[in-house]
């Protein structure tokens, strides 16, 4: 039996090892929840990213029993693009490469671009999965810095002469999509009910 004071487990299901590694970093200790990780490679939805978080998170709810999991799902967006490749982004890496992932705005002068980020909760509870969303605005910019993670070298957030990939990964921490969906997620449970009456 587990402690009174003993915090709840919730696992976030993701086939991303760097990832694991942001949100480890972000969330810190002050998390409600202590977070397991589990690697899972779950489907590449399609839709619209609320929907694909949503089924995501429903799919995977599924494969840990309905115990409360967390999934996340990243999009990049380019504005003259009308937000592709947005959640497709991962096939776009895959296939042209960061290189080409800046050469598919060749025809653009926007280079604009948002960086999102959709976490989902699968609350036992309430039998559903809530959303937290979280984004950065920057722009496409020919690759610079380590490989180290996705398209990082590619994305030049606003406010900033250097890219993701350049930038140390501290502040990448405090300013990033990710972290400001996990903003949104830590405030929705440092009032939650389900939290804080320990039920
Ligand atoms: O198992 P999951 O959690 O789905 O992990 P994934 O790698 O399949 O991730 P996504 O489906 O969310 O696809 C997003 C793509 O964008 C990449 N990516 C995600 N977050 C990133 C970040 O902060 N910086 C750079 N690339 C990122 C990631 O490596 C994928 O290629
Ligand atoms: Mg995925």
């Amino acid at each position: 039996m587990s402690a009174p004071n003993a915090k709840k487990v919730v696992t976030f299901i993701t086939g991303n090892a760097r990832k694991l590694e942001e949100v480890t970093a972000i969330l810190g200790k002050d998390f409600p929840f202590t977070i397991e990780a589990h690697k899972v490679d779950l489907p590449e939805l399609q839709g619209e990213p609320r929907e694909i978080a949503k089924q995501k998170c429903l799919l995977a709810a599924e494969k840990m029993d309905f115990k409360p999991v967390i999934v996340e799902d990243t999009c990049l967006c380019y504005n003259a693009l009308n937000g592709l490749p947005g959640p497709y982004i991962k096939w776009f890496l895959d296939k042209c490469g960061r290189e080409g992932l800046y050469k598919l705005l060749a025809g653009y002068e926007d280079k604009s671009a948002y960086a999102l980020c959709t976490f989902a909760f699968y609350d036992p509870e309430q039998k559903e999965a809530v959303i937290f969303e979280g984004k950065c605005h920057g722009r496409i910019v020919p690759p610079r810095g380590p490989d180290y993670f996705g398209w990082d070298p590619v994305f030049q957030p606003d406010g900033y002469d250097v890219t993701y990939a350049e930038m140390d990964k501290g502040i990448k921490n405090t300013i990033s999509h990710r972290f400001n969906a996990l903003l949104a997620m830590k405030n929705h449970f440092l009032t939650s009910d389900s939290v804080n009456n320990g039920s």
